[in-house]
């Protein structure tokens, strides 16, 4: 089975995916963490980030790989691990243009398709575009004020800026943050961590054992 958790910036998509991938003891897929993966190396080799068919040769010459674990998400380039550098404001402030480009989600979305069932994906598009047929389907929201206070908590920077930061991010990730039709839409503001796993948890149809999807 496939279950896809979409939503705003810092709404709790990848500690849910997390927590609810452990309770079915399967992977999450961070899909969010390849769009940041190009904007770091597009940013590294100091490509025009609105370049999208310099920036994709660049991804093919030496491709990135997913690795999707219930725990956390890590992305590979050959054997140089990606990943403690992809929550950079930098990355932060360049990934919604780098996500905006059609061929390069269609290079994420070949990724993603290509990985073996079941997981939970989390994301922006999951349940909309890259994984329609999903059985089960969640979209997670929050103010801005409380995904900004949730993130200074983590981060040592003024409440005010993280939220000014979101505000921006939501509006130029608008047009692939859509929740799909057939999904659950989940408002975290009075919800503990633990409460939105077991919402979704509940929610979730019976299990065969034996599908792959
Ligand atoms: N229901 C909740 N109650 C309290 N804190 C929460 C809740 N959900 C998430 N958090 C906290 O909010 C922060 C953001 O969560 P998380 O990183 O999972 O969000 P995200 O949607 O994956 O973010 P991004 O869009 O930046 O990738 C984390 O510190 C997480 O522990
Ligand atoms: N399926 C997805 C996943 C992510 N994005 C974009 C939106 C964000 O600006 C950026 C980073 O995602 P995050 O780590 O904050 O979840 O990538 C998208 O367009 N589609």
């Amino acid at each position: 089975m496939i279950v896809t958790i979409d939503g705003v910036a810092a709404s709790g998509k990848s500690s849910v995916a997390s927590g609810v991938a452990r309770a079915l003891g399967v992977p999450y897929v961070s899909s969010g963490l390849l769009y940041r993966a190009a904007t770091l190396l597009g940013q590294e080799a100091g490509l025009d980030l609105t370049d999208a068919a310099e920036l994709l040769l660049h991804l093919r010459s030496r491709p990135l790989r997913l690795e999707p674990l219930a725990g956390g998400n890590r992305v590979w380039q050959g054997d140089r691990d990606l990943t403690p550098d992809l929550h950079a404001s930098g990355v932060d402030s360049g990934v919604s243009v780098v996500a905006a480009h059609p061929d390069v989600r269609a290079w994420v979305d070949g990724q993603l398709r290509a990985l073996t069932a079941p997981f939970v994906a989390e994301g922006r598009d999951m349940g909309t575009n890259v994984f329609p047929e999903a059985p089960a389907k969640f979209y997670l929201t929050a103010s801005p004020r409380v995904r900004a206070e949730r993130r200074a908590r983590e981060r040592p920077e003024d409440v005010e800026a993280i939220e000014a930061a979101l505000s921006r991010r939501d509006a130029l990730d608008m047009a692939q943050s859509a929740p799909a039709p057939d999904a659950q839409i989940i408002d975290t503001g009075p919800l503990t961590l633990d409460g939105v796993i077991g919402v979704i948890l509940a929610a979730l149809p019976a299990r065969d054992p034996s599908a792959s999807k």
